[in-house]
């Protein structure tokens, strides 16, 4: 263990405390970051919408066969088993939506993932969100707008995607939640 304290004491460093929870908008980055910062601090690495996927299919299609409201509710129930796990959970980006998921959120380490309407164009083209379906990008724009004050009380620490590598994204927020695992 290197001695960055200057005292000649080594001391081992901090340990990460999990779960660290990714929240944002679309396209943000939730998924390739979360995975990625899983795997530099040795974490299991949770991505809500996978969850939702492997258990009740395609979200495009439970958004056509059931709606969103239903939707709502059995991201709900996801969300609250992978917030339990010791990982870094990256959530679905409308998941905050629900005021139990927002309780939840109060006490952990979370993590707001922003970007700019221009670097997102790109990010979004070829993607299956139902909730983009209709709009495109001025549909994206809409919806950040009225969920960012929500994001932001949430979050503990908010960083921008935009411009920045997933490497040195995962390097800023091991930096700010304190070390290693
Ligand atoms: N920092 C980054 N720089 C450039 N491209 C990125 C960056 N982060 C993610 N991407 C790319 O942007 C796209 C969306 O990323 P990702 O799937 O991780 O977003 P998300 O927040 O999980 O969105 P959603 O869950 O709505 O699909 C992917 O193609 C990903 O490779
Ligand atoms: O922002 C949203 O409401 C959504 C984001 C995706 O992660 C998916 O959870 C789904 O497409 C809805
Ligand atoms: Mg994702």
């Amino acid at each position: 263990m290197s001695d960055a304290s200057g005292t000649g004491i080594d001391r081992p460093a901090p340990a990460l405390g999990l779960p660290i929870v990714l929240i944002g908008p679309m396209g943000a980055g939730k998924s390739r970051v979360g995975a990625r910062l899983a795997a530099s601090v040795g974490a299991p690495f949770v991505d809500t919408d996978s969850l939702i996927e492997a258990r009740y299919g395609p979200i495009d299609q439970i958004f056509a066969r059931e709606g969103e409201e239903y939707f709502r509710v059995v991201e709900r129930e996801l969300v609250a088993e992978a917030l339990r796990e010791e990982a870094v959970v990256s959530l679905g980006g409308g998941s905050i939506l629900h005021a139990d998921t927002r309780a939840d959120l109060a006490d952990l380490a979370v993590v707001w993932l922003k970007v700019s309407a221009e670097a997102v164009a790109a990010r979004l083209a070829g993607g299956n969100r139902p909730l983009l379906a209709e709009g495109g990008i001025e549909r994206w724009i809409a919806i950040q707008a009225e969920r960012a004050p929500v994001y932001a009380s949430l979050a503990d620490l908010e960083i921008d995607t935009s411009r920045r590598s997933v490497a040195r994204l995962v390097d800023t927020i091991t930096d700010h939640f304190g070390g290693t695992r």
